[in-house]
């Protein structure tokens, strides 16, 4: 038998299995939501000429069993070098399921942390791990190694926008303990649920808000900074006028992922945010 069944579960029942688990279950949420600006979902694939739901499900699939193992990581203490490794470990995997093309490479690093700091919250407070518990762990074990990390030459085309930029691209995003996670999309989807909209309806209106507010450094490799700006501008105004929730709100949305579409414009780190937020939600709720 698998020495992980043997485990006795964490004392808060929110195994490393489950909290990995929960993490494909996001990216699933992520991307079968629609309509999204520029983003893959299942019927289109957005501003994207190499990427479509199939190259997604495939991604996912090779990911299966990094977010668990990752969560095990972080609940054994493991420093942010083993935490890398892992990382890079299932970039590799990814890009073999997908055939070179970049589908999760930034949420195999904000999700990897997240499960990482889930894994050592349960075994460090045995509840199912809250939202600040989540941020406190991430700055305790890896807040240091992150801050260093960020300070790196960046080597992707989106970090290298970024730093360009002056933006705060993803490495820069982890170093703060991911504020426009927690700070931005838990919030606005746990109010948005709360005022009963549907978990589409909330999830959208949650994309929106991050996009608002994101240095989304896709957005600005893509469309540099007038892009990026362009996007925030009418993420907000959308949400100005009264988001989803209206009669009207499903056609705008549509007719603004057209907009992103003619520009070629995809905001991924917003997509990754989303998801992290929706996986937030689960693992708060014991998965
Ligand atoms: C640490 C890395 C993520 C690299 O660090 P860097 O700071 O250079 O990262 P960025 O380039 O800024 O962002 C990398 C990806 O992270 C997402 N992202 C973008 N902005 C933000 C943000 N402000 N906050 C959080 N996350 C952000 C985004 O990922 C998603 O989009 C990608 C798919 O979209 P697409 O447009 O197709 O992207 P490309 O193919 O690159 O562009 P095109 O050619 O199509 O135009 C996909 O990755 C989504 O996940 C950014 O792309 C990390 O890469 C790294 O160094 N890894 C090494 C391993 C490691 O350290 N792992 C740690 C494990 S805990
Ligand atoms: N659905 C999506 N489309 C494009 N890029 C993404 N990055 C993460 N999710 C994505």
């Amino acid at each position: 038998m698998r020495t992980a069944a043997l485990r006795a579960p964490a004392p808060s029942g929110l195994t490393p299995a489950a909290i990995g688990r929960a993490a494909t279950l996001a990216l699933h949420d992520e991307l079968s939501l629609t309509p999204k600006p520029g983003l893959v979902t299942l019927i289109d694939a957005g501003s994207h000429e190499d990427m479509d739901a199939h190259t997604f499900l495939r991604s996912l699939f090779s990911l299966r069993r990094y977010f668990a193992r990752i969560a095990e990581a972080g609940e054994r203490g493991a420093d942010f070098a083993l935490l890398e490794q892992c990382g890079i470990a299932a970039e590799a995997r990814m890009l073999a399921a997908t055939g070179g093309v970049n589908t999760h490479r930034g949420a195999i690093f904000m999700l990897g942390l997240l499960c990482a700091a889930a894994g050592a919250v349960c075994r460090e407070r045995g509840t199912a791990p809250q939202p600040q518990r989540l941020r406190d762990a991430l700055r305790r074990h890896w807040g240091e190694a992150l801050a260093a990390r960020s300070l790196r030459p960046p080597r992707l085309p989106g970090g290298i926008a970024a730093r360009r930029h002056g933006l705060r691209g993803a490495s820069e995003e982890a170093a703060g303990a991911f504020p426009i996670l927690f700070e931005t999309a838990v919030p606005a989807l746990t109010q948005a649920l709360a005022r009963g909209l549907t978990p589409t309806q909330a999830r959208l209106d949650t994309l929106f808000h991050i996009i608002a507010v994101l240095d989304d450094s896709n957005l600005a490799h893509r469309g540099g900074l007038d892009g990026l700006r362009w996007a925030q501008r009418t993420a907000r105004a959308f949400l100005d006028r009264g988001g989803i929730a209206r009669p009207e709100g499903l056609r705008e949305a549509h007719a603004i992922s057209e907009d992103f579409v003619r520009r070629r414009l995809s905001p991924g780190g917003a997509a990754d945010t989303l998801a992290a937020a929706c996986w937030v939600r689960r693992v708060s709720a014991g998965a």
